[in-house]
């Protein structure tokens, strides 16, 4: 963590990590992957100097490394670093590297372990920089730090540091059964717990505690804090994962189809029979109700529930 922020705090220290890092290589803000013998994906393993002769050969001058923003560190220190390669040609990037860049949302889902928050958390800072180039009290240009932790305005010095937007998603249970909605631009069938964005001001328990009387017109009575998420779509999201319960006799739902087109109480049974469908990836006719894969807080929410009410 102290190697980290010395990176973060000091230009000529990030400048020589830079030189022999690990790099992960973006193109328009979709990751590059690979597929290995086994069919699963993994992100392609490239050093500083892969990227430069890369570079090299795809006509770029090596200012683009410049570029890069620090992500992490591996446990042995190495600096972990993510460049977007947008302007260059992706065919040739392609078939230099031996992957394919594959969008967040699939990319996201398709790896495994530590890779999928890491990727989604680079992304989110090369989304970041792409759009903040300009201070919004002046409109003069902003310009960032070696790590890319922070950009600076060149006029008033203002320094603007990466956002996370602050979002409560709750599965509600009145002791039998949980609550569990979509909004129209799920895909087809999923179902999730609720979610909302913190109003400015409010504590975590208001905005759940509003959100789930707005969303289904339901009082909650207790709740208590699973864990949390960063969530990269569409924009960073900071999800705060809780439980919460309502009394059996005032479960009567009242949704508001402005914000869900549905919203069910669901058995232990149905919930426990849709973990055993796999998410659906498109192509074919999705299954009639399914839910978020494993790297969503809302499926880890679904499976704590389900360990709860069986213990
Ligand atoms: N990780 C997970 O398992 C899940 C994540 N989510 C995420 O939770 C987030 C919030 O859920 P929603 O039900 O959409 O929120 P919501 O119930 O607060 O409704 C969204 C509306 O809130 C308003 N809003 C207020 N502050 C906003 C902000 N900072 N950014 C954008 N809109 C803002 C906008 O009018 C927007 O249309 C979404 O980004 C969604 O992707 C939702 C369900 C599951
Ligand atoms: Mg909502």
């Amino acid at each position: 963590m102290r190697f980290l922020n010395g990176l973060k705090q000091n230009d000529d220290v990030c400048s020589v990590a830079l030189q022999d890092a690990h790099m992960f290589l973006f193109h328009r803000l979709s990751p590059l992957l690979q597929r290995n013998h086994q069919g699963t994906f993994r992100t392609t393993e490239l050093r500083t100097s892969d990227v430069q002769s890369l570079l090299e050969n795809l006509g770029s001058d090596r200012t683009l490394l410049q570029e890069a923003v620090l992500i992490g560190c591996t446990e042995q220190n190495q600096a972990q670093f993510c460049l977007d390669i947008g302007g260059l040609d992706q065919a040739a990037a392609e078939e230099l590297c031996g992957g394919t860049f594959v969008d967040l949302r699939k990319s996201f889902f398709l790896l495994s372990g530590a890779e999928a928050p890491l990727v989604a958390k680079a992304q989110a800072l090369l989304r970041w920089h792409k759009t903040s180039g300009f201070c919004s009290a002046t409109g003069q240009p902003t310009h960032r730090n070696q790590a890319g932790s922070q950009r600076t305005c060149s006029s008033s010095a203002i320094i603007y540091y990466p956002k996370m937007s602050p979002v409560v998603i709750v599965l509600v249970s009145d002791g039998e059964r949980c609550l569990l909605g979509r909004q129209a631009t799920f895909p087809r069938g999923m179902y999730s717990a609720l979610a909302g964005f913190c109003d400015m001001g409010e504590t975590l328990e208001e905005t759940l505690s509003r959100e789930v009387a707005e969303e289904v017109g339901l009082e909650v009575k207790s709740f208590s804090f699973s864990s949390s998420q960063h969530w990269p779509f569409p924009q960073s999201s900071f999800m705060m994962a809780c439980h919460a319960s309502v009394s059996p006799a005032h479960s009567q739902l009242c949704v508001d189809h402005s914000e869900l087109e549905d919203a069910r109480w669901f058995s232990q049974q149905e919930v426990l029979c849709a973990l055993q469908t796999p998410p659906h990836r498109g192509g074919g006719a999705a299954p009639p109700f399914w839910l978020p894969p494993k790297h969503a807080v809302a499926h880890r929410l679904i499976t704590e529930w389900i360990q709860n009410t069986r213990s």
